[in-house]
C-alpha cells in the first residue's frame, strides 16, 4: 500500500499482515503515520493505492475508533453520547443495560447526564473508551486511547480493557507512544520507523 499528502511520501509500498482476535499495538515517532495507518484500515481515508483485505467479507467490518480527540457531541450528555452509536444495535432497555456497565467500568455512572462541558479531559476520554467499548464491533481501533488519564486511573481502565477483550477476544489495533502500555497490552508491537 503507498499513500502521500502531496508531494509527502508517508508509506511507500508498505506490506503488514496484522493477525486476527489478538491486541496489536503500534508505536512510532510523532509523524511517521500511525493515525494515517488507522484511518485508511478503518475506510476514513480512502485516498491511497494498494488494498486492504480482511479476512472476512471485504467491506463488511464494523469499527469501533477511540480517536485522539475525544468527538463527543457537545449538546448531549454522557449517557445520550454512548446512545447515539447504540441506538442502530439495540433495543432500549438492552442498551440502557449496556450503557450503565459500561459507565460504570470508566467510573462515569454518576456523571452520566453531565454535557461534556461539564467534564474534564480525562473524564471525556472515559466517555470516549466507553463507547468505543459498548458498540458491537469486530475491530477496534484505539489512537493514544489512555492520553491524558493519572495513573491509577489508567492502570484500572487497562485492566478492565484487557478483562473485556478477553470476553470476546475482538481485534484490536492499538496506537500508543507509551512503551509500558503497548508492553502490557500487546500481543504484538510494531514499531513504525
Ligand atoms: N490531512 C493531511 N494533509 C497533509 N498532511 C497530513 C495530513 N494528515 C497527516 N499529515 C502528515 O502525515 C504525517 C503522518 O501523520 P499522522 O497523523 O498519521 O502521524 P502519527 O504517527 O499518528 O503522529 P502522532 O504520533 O503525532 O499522532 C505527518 O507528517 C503529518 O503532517
Amino acid at each position: 500500500m503507498c499513500k502521500r499528502y502531496g508531494d509527502k511520501r508517508i508509506f511507500n509500498n508498505l506490506n503488514i499482515d496484522f493477525p486476527k482476535n489478538k491486541i496489536i499495538v503500534i508505536t512510532g515517532p510523532s509523524g511517521v503515520g500511525k493515525t494515517t495507518l488507522l484511518n485508511i484500515i478503518s475506510g476514513i481515508d480512502k485516498e491511497y493505492t494498494g488494498q486492504v483485505i480482511f479476512s472476512k467479507d471485504i467491506g463488511s467490518e464494523k469499527f469501533s475508533y477511540v480517536f485522539q480527540e475525544d468527538r463527543l457531541i457537545p449538546w448531549l450528555t454522557v449517557y445520550e453520547n454512548i446512545a447515539f452509536v447504540l441506538k442502530s444495535q439495540l433495543q432500549k432497555e438492552e442498551m440502557k443495560q449496556i450503557i450503565h456497565k459500561y459507565l460504570r467500568l470508566v467510573n462515569l455512572y454518576e456523571d452520566k447526564n453531565l454535557l461534556p462541558k461539564a467534564l474534564s479531559g480525562g473524564m471525556k476520554r472515559r466517555v470516549a473508551l466507553a463507547r468505543a467499548f459498548a458498540y458491537e464491533s469486530d475491530i477496534l481501533l484505539m489512537d493514544e486511547p489512555f492520553k491524558g488519564l493519572d495513573n491509577d486511573l489508567k492502570k484500572q481502565i487497562m485492566d478492565e480493557f484487557l478483562q473485556i477483550w478477553n470476553e470476546n477476544k475482538k481485534t484490536v489495533i492499538l496506537v500508543t507512544h507509551n512503551i509500558e502500555e503497548a508492553e502490557v497490552l500487546g500481543h504484538y508491537i510494531y514499531k513504525m520507523e
